[in-house]
């Protein structure tokens, strides 16, 4: 029995990379979730009236977009976020040819052998780590893949230590692209909150001086039964705002509108941009934290890129006064931000929405 739960723990401890190497893809109980129920997702491009909207980030931003069209764009990222929760965001500034750097690295990581990446595992209560599912409960099911976790802002709190040093351009990269995703965060955000009539840097305001963001790569190795298990469960996430970039050539994203599964589609070198949880918790429930999962793929590897962006762990946050009126009563309570965090990361684990501890 020990020896069991000894070689089972040994076995969790292992990427599901190295799992899927050496088991030729067959998939251990505890990561089998699922029934098989792939006839039920809908194809967004084929059979879905509208698929996640498309917003110019640069409309919304120039100072010489004539105001009409700045109204349309606004009109569109308010209309997406309320429905989907997701907008796909063109715009951007990031120039093609840094995504395809963002994507190399991050493949050469996943690629090194298991011993070069198992170098950046976290120690018990470190954030920042490579590796798989923590193991939180006993009848837990984990996700088919393996992720490398980093805190990027604020940049005096990284601990660099996990950072990989090979590829060498890796941190390089990495820290670029924080700062270009933080300068999107911060303009969508304004413009979230010019779409509720808030003052515009309402929600700028909230994340405060010591603002955090923490960059997830994802790996999802194939799966030879991928109608059994999940890349990743489904689930919201957990800060303000997410920004995506999906991998260019797999898909697998989906996310659920309207009580069906919606895939998600590739656009090349657009990013994916989704409302959090604490986003829906100020908005009084206007803009929506979307649940989402990925699914795998028999014969191709998946990796993509989340970076969570989130309040300073001090701050508390509460539904805005001016969104609460006798129509739309209050839904959310105040709540301290690191709370939040805590409670949101023990509802995922025991298949849980955080956001209904916070409901009012
Ligand atoms: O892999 C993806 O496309 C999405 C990843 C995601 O939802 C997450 O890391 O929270
Ligand atoms: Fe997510």
């Amino acid at each position: 029995m020990a020896t069991s739960l000894q070689s089972d723990q040994e076995q969790l401890a292992k990427p599901v990379q190295e799992l899927a190497e050496v088991n030729g893809n067959e998939p251990p109980a505890r990561y089998i979730c699922r029934d098989g129920d792939h006839n039920e997702i809908i194809d967004a491009n084929a059979s879905f009236s509208s698929s996640i909207p498309t917003v110019d980030l640069l409309l919304l931003s120039s100072h010489s977009t004539p105001e009409n069209e700045k109204e349309a764009e606004m009109e569109k990222l308010g209309s997406a976020l309320r429905s989907w929760g997701f907008f796909q965001a063109t715009g951007h500034g990031i120039p093609s040819s840094f995504f395809d750097e963002l994507r190399d690295v991050a493949k050469e990581f996943f690629d090194l052998p298991t011993e070069e990446k198992l170098k950046y595992a976290g120690v018990e209560g470190s954030i920042d780590s490579y590796g798989t599912d923590s193991i939180i409960s006993d009848n837990q099911v984990f996700n088919w893949s393996d992720r490398l976790y980093l805190l990027v802002r604020p940049e005096h709190q990284r601990s660099l230590r996990y950072w990989p040093d090979n590829p060498v351009r890796f941190r390089e990269i990495l820290h670029e692209y924080t700062m270009k995703t933080s300068l999107v965060v911060q303009s969508t955000l304004k413009a979230m909150a010019r779409q509720l009539g808030l003052e515009k840097n309402y929600f700028v305001n909230q994340l405060g001086d010591q603002d955090r963001a923490y960059a997830r790569f994802n790996y999802y190795p194939p799966c030879s039964r991928p109608d059994l298990v999940y890349g990743l469960k489904p689930h919201t996430d957990g800060g303000v705002i997410t920004i995506v970039f999906q991998d260019p050539e797999v898909e697998g994203l989906q996310v659920l509108k309207d009580g069906q599964w919606v895939k998600v589609p590739i656009v090349p070198y657009t990013l994916l941009i989704n409302v959090a949880d604490q986003t829906e918790i100020m908005s009084n429930g206007i803009f929506k934290s979307p649940i989402h999962r990925v699914l795998t793929n028999s014969e191709r590897s998946r990796i993509s890129l989340a970076m969570f962006f989130a309040p300073e762990n001090e701050k508390e946050i509460e539904p805005a006064d001016l969104l609460i009126d006798e129509i739309r009563p209050r839904l959310f309570r105040k709540v301290k931000v690191k709370d939040y965090e805590e409670e949101f990361f023990q509802s995922y684990a025991q298949g849980k929405r955080g956001i209904d501890w916070a409901k009012a």
